[in-house]
């Protein structure tokens, strides 16, 4: 990035209730919100080609600062000229700073004030990392939207570790912004912590919004509690932020988590549920979830959807889909991964013109009964 780099900026191109849709404007492409973000863990959409994943209207993805920093490696991936050359993906990156994986992934030897060490899931080698080593990890990575280190923790949680948590994750905040610095063009988000309680909440994207960031995004949910608590702390926290800037609600979701946020002003997602379904023989269809695995399947000509433009969807039967999850074939995970992020983009799309057209309360509840006719 040189000093002419355009700023990251946001603008807002319609409003429905509290729902939204605009455009992030970053030096490598447009996203266009409310955006779902398919998930490139180890710099690869599994099972995905870069290609197909820009062609279903994804326009940015998600990488995991916790794989790439214990393989390849921050530095070698910085050697090899960053993600996006190595991965062949030219549009926005986000990255999640280590937070929520070193918490669910690895064996986590201790948190600190300083940090926390934890040990490889790979190879259980040892690893320290800082809200400054995640910064600069992300810098290497050559990320555009770079996430503060936090805690996050599970629920149901003890009150005194979800406000220890959260008011550790503020103090982190403010030593990643600082590790940040001025970079034109990128954007660091904080992450809104507290759990389930709400004062908790409130107190957290207060003094996140003090600091001034390009982005907030809710975290710490989708991590075991019911959707309606998970909905609550979105109607918590929403009003406390500023409606200039992106909102992102991390690790979310369903479709239906998608719509029900979307509607309560939430702007960005990531998921790995598309793609881990889709490798699980599981189809999303807008008559709900499929499982390819079943019986029921063995004969039927039918394909996913005959109306949807994605070849997976369209071009081939459920019969063909049963048979290659049956026979564990690596080309049933590559048509359903690729039929389920189809069907998660045309979502999106369909949410930003519903929300342009003012009728996304009329969007969602026709949705909604489709997916509950199931026979997906
Ligand atoms: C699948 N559920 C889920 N919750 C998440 C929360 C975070 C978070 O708070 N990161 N700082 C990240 C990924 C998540 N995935």
């Amino acid at each position: 990035m040189t000093e002419e780099t355009p700023a990251l900026s946001f603008a807002l191109h319609a409003v429905d209730g509290a729902a939204r849709t605009g455009e992030i404007t970053t030096p490598r492409g447009q996203i266009r919100t409310p955006a779902f973000m398919p998930v490139g863990t180890a710099g690869t959409v599994k099972a995905m080609y870069p290609s197909q994943v820009r062609d279903l209207g994804a326009d940015i993805v998600l990488g995991n600062t916790y794989h790439l920093m214990l393989r390849p490696g921050a530095e070698r991936l910085a050697r090899l000229g960053g993600l996006h050359r190595l991965m062949r993906w030219d549009g926005p990156i986000l990255t999640d700073s280590g937070g929520f994986q070193v918490m669910s992934l690895s064996a986590l030897r201790k948190i600190d004030e300083e940090g926390v060490t934890f040990r490889s899931h790979i190879d259980g080698s040892t690893h320290r990392m800082s809200p400054e080593r995640s910064i600069e990890i992300q810098g290497l990575i050559g990320s555009d939207i770079q996430m503060q280190l936090d805690e996050c923790v599970r629920l149901p949680a003890e009150p005194a570790a979800i406000e220890s948590a959260m008011r550790l994750s503020l103090r982190w905040a403010e030593r990643c912004r600082a590790a940040f610095g001025e970079q034109p063009g990128r954007a660091l988000f904080g992450i809104v912590q507290g759990g389930d309680i709400p004062a908790l909440r409130v107190e957290s994207a207060r003094a996140l919004v003090g600091l001034d960031l390009k982005g907030y995004a809710i975290g710490g949910l989708a991590v075991g509690e019911p959707q309606a608590v998970m909905l609550a702390m979105i109607e918590t926290v929403e009003p406390h932020l500023p409606a200039e800037k992106p909102r992102y609600l991390m690790g979310v979701g369903t479709p239906d988590d998608i719509v029900q946020a979307v509607t309560r002003g939430i702007d960005m997602f990531d998921c790995v549920m598309p793609t881990r379904a889709g490798r699980h023989g599981l189809a999303y269809t807008s008559h709900g979830r499929v499982n390819l695995r079943n019986a029921r399947h063995a004969e039927d000509i039918r394909p996913l959807d005959e109306t949807s433009d994605c070849p997976a969807a369209r071009d081939y039967s459920r019969a063909y889909l049963h048979h290659l999850v049956r026979s564990d074939e690596i080309l049933g995970m590559m048509l359903l991964t690729w039929n389920n992020l189809a069907y998660y983009q045309g979502l999106m799309a369909s949410l930003r013109a519903a929300i342009r057209e003012g009728r996304l309360a009329a969007f969602a509840e026709e949705t909604r009964e489709g997916w509950a006719q199931g026979e997906g």
